[in-house]
């Protein structure tokens, strides 16, 4: 299957490291090893891998997180790798019942004109109403704010749409509450997950302010990440992330190689009067991916 990203395949050499692990958590024959996925949910002397409350230095209204679906702050943890200093995996961020939220928005609101997505960046016409339509199993990106332009690999001036306001106050509360103040959101491409679907390896570089940090936001089932470094011949570190996991990538970490070979099924969400059937049936089977950046020196 071909992925936004596959175009930005480095030229590396067939047997990296990286691709050689992105080729073994793809493989479903075999299957791989899940016991070698880092779960990041615990403290790991051995891995470097620590696992402590946030530290609750900031204080949004509480009315307004739970307006966002958010657990109060001081009920986050963050799991940071001793060996890989500028990633942060935020877990206990949403609320339960949250996830379908936003689950929803990514699926019938953001896909909506004036945002862009894969199933009309290269048509005349902005098709309407994906959601309707039945087109949904072929929605594979969506971008909002500052349009990402695939065959450029920037951002234009001449291409952005407002960006949605309850994103931007869930990306501005995530940051500041990690201690990224100032960060302003100006750009996301949500990517959508089929079963079997993956991401290519690829740095995330376009952004012109590469001091600020890069939020990604995961709804759904659950996908095998791969962290890798700067070369493709460092060995990556798999872990899994799970609906509701918060990754924050910044300084050594925001211009690593990194990619998602694989996306299974284990997250059973259950119906809700609350959400569309739709919504809740396609929870069950794909997940959801956002990742929010700025992208100017603000
Ligand atoms: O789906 C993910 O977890 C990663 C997405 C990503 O790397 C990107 O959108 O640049
Ligand atoms: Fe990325």
């Amino acid at each position: 299957m071909v992925d936004a990203y596959s175009g930005d395949a480095a030229p590396d050499s067939p047997m990296s490291a990286f691709k050689r692990a992105f080729k073994y958590y793809k493989s479903r024959n075999p299957p791989p090893d899940m016991s070698t996925v880092w779960a990041m949910d615990e403290s790991d002397v051995g891995r470097g891998v620590r696992i402590s409350p946030l530290p609750t230095s900031i204080h949004s209204a509480s009315s307004e997180q739970a307006e966002l679906g958010l657990n109060p702050i001081d009920q986050w943890t963050v799991a940071t790798i001793d060996s890989k200093p500028g990633i942060m995996l935020l877990r206990g961020v949403f609320r339960p019942e949250s996830h379908l939220y936003w689950l929803d928005r990514c699926l019938r609101a953001y896909p909506e004109a004036p945002n862009v997505t894969n199933l009309d960046a290269h048509s005349d016409q902005k098709l309407t109403q994906i959601w309707r339509g039945g087109d949904l199993n072929r929605l594979r990106w969506t971008t909002l704010g500052y349009h990402y332009d695939w065959l450029l690999k920037e951002y234009r001036d001449e291409s952005r749409s407002p960006f949605p306001s309850d994103l931007d106050a869930l990306s501005r509360t995530v940051a500041a509450a990690a201690g990224f103040d100032g960060f302003t959101p100006e750009t996301a491409i949500v990517n959508y997950y089929p079963p079997k679907s993956t991401l290519s390896g690829h740095v995330d570089r376009a952004e012109r302010d590469l001091d600020q940090p890069l939020l990604s936001f995961s709804f759904g089932q659950t996908a095998i990440y791969l962290s890798g470094g700067t070369s493709l011949d460092e060995e990556p570190t798999p872990m899994f992330l799970r609906s509701g996991d918060v990754l924050i990538l910044y300084g050594d970490q925001r211009l690593v190689n990194h990619a998602v070979p694989r996306v299974f099924a284990e997250r059973p969400f259950s119906d809700s009067a609350a959400f569309d059937p739709i919504v809740v049936n396609y929870a069950n089977s794909n997940r959801v991916n956002i990742t929010v950046r700025q992208v100017n020196v603000c």
